[in-house]
């Protein structure tokens, strides 16, 4: 079973995925994230800190993704296990659709596309709600946080971008108001993942 945690920087995922290692503690359940932290995520992180071409950082995302997929994902789900990812596609397409509008005509297909064919979609995906601003605070008070993207006008359109595809996935997707306590939402989230059937399914 395949979960994962979506937002903009700053909407609490990162506390959200720390509390439920605890709430969950008696499940056995694989916590990863993306960027991964294989050498390739490295080398996102560093295309990320040089700024680099969009193209060049679309595909670095689209190659860590594919890591992901063949070093954790794939396997874990074969083992049946629980998987629950800080940030996945979802991310590429939020993110990415607003990096590449001013290179691509239409960039949410073109990644789209790229994705077809060998990417795995999750079960379900929560989606932390937070206005842009008050994200803005939390960062500023977090001095270790990328400040890639600590761009209202970007995170703006990436909140809207979420939304668009959450719209388009009502069944996939669970929208979590990032306003409420951590403690609530962690409880929130960790029920639901109880209460989701864990069948085995069958992935290439
Ligand atoms: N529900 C919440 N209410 C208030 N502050 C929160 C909440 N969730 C997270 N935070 C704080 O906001 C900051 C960013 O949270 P973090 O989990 O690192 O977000 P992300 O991983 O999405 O960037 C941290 O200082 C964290 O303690
Ligand atoms: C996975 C992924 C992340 N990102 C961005 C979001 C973040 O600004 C940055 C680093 O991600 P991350 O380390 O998850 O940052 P945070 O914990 O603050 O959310 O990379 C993309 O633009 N595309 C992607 O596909």
């Amino acid at each position: 079973m395949l979960i994962t945690i979506e937002g903009i920087d700053g909407s609490g995922k990162s506390s959200l995925l720390n509390g439920l290692k605890e709430e969950l503690s008696d499940l056995d359940v694989i916590y990863t994230r993306e960027p991964g932290s294989t050498w390739i995520g490295e080398q996102v992180r560093r295309g990320i800190a040089e700024n680099i071409d969009p193209v060049a950082e679309a595909l670095l995302f689209c190659a860590d993704h594919a890591a992901h997929l063949g070093e954790v994902i794939r396997p874990s789900l074969k083992d049946n296990k629980i998987i629950i990812s800080d940030r996945y596609t979802d991310s590429r397409f939020a993110y990415q659709a607003v990096t590449l509008k001013k290179i691509l005509p239409e960039p949410m297909k073109w990644l789209k596309e790229v994705h077809e064919g060998w990417t795995i979609k999750p079960d379900r995906t929560f989606l932390l709600v937070l206005p842009v601003e008050e994200a803005l605070i939390r960062l500023k008070k977090d001095r270790d946080k990328p400040e890639h993207f600590e761009c209202g006008n970007v995170l703006e359109e990436v909140l809207n971008n979420y939304l668009e595809i959450a719209e388009t996935d009502p069944e996939r997707f669970i929208l979590i108001d990032a306003l409420k306590n951590k403690e609530e939402i962690i409880k929130f989230v960790a029920d639901c993942i109880r209460q989701m059937p864990h069948k085995q399914k069958k992935y290439l």
